[in-house]
């Protein structure tokens, strides 16, 4: 049985940001995703996460100002000086935080110059921080149109170019299903280059159990697979309070 995690970014939002931590606590999660972690200082959250016993599994690797800008730039051309010195800042954080995994995000680029410049900023970063896990995650067009990571079959191909071992998949039902048609088939297909997995429901991103998919299937895929790392939590709950969207979990 895989073991959940909460991205606090979208649960419990209901909630002020560190008081999300002992409510996930208590909800019994015991590792939480945080997306943008840049806006309060890295102490107040190192604290919340010691307090409630809770691991961080994810941050995203956006601009330390992101407030609303495009996802990232690492597909970017032209951005390298300043990928390489939000990564810089971003591995501050990390130094405090400890977050397994760094996932850095591509932007609004397409193209083969703009894969060329993911593919050598992936590399960049993955060499200055060679014991960091990072990752890549193809986002859907509907949630994010003109993302230059929109395709799985894509991120295999760069993933391939980036050659790699500290870079790898990040997989999300929720996009896959949007994408694809069939999240149960790309887990299929990619779930060798999966190093994280994050799940949401289809169409509407809300939580497991409304939508499309089997999510009991896709559960048993991840075990079948051998897959031993964290399956995150990342939905916007379609009741005011997230605990009463958690029936999901196997245990409850
Ligand atoms: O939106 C997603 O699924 C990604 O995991 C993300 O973090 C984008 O900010
Ligand atoms: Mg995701």
């Amino acid at each position: 049985m895989p073991k959940f995690a909460a991205n606090i970014s979208l649960l419990f939002a209901e909630l002020p940001y560190l008081d999300r931590f002992q409510a996930a606590a208590e909800a019994g999660f015991e590792a939480v995703e945080i997306l943008f972690p840049y806006e309060i200082a890295a102490r107040d959250t190192r604290r919340a996460l010691v307090a409630n016993g809770l691991e961080l599994v994810l941050i995203n690797a956006p601009p330390p100002n992101y407030t609303g800008g495009q996802p990232g730039f690492a597909a970017v051309p032209g951005e390298e000086a300043r990928f390489q010195r939000d990564i810089t800042r971003v591995m501050r954080y990390v130094e405090q935080l400890r977050p397994g995994i760094v996932h850095i995000m591509a932007g609004y680029e397409q193209g083969a110059q703009a894969q060329e410049t993911f593919v050598r900023n992936l590399q960049w970063a993955a060499d200055h921080a060679p014991k960091q896990q990072f990752t890549i995650e193809p986002l859907n067009p509907v949630a994010q149109p003109d993302y230059f990571l929109n395709d799985y079959d894509l991120a295999a191909e760069v993933l391939d170019q980036v050659a790699r071992p500290n870079v790898g998949l990040q997989y999300d039902t929720y996009h896959a299903e949007v994408i694809h048609g069939d999240a149960l088939d790309v887990w299929e297909r990619f779930h060798s280059r999966a190093v994280h997995v994050q799940i949401g429901a289809a169409p509407d991103r809300s939580e497991p159990g409304r939508g499309t998919m089997d999510f009991p299937a896709l559960f048993q895929a991840f075990d079948d697979a051998g897959y031993s790392g964290w399956v995150s939590a990342e939905y916007k709950p379609s009741k005011p309070r997230t605990v009463d969207t958690l029936g999901w979990r196997p245990s409850d």
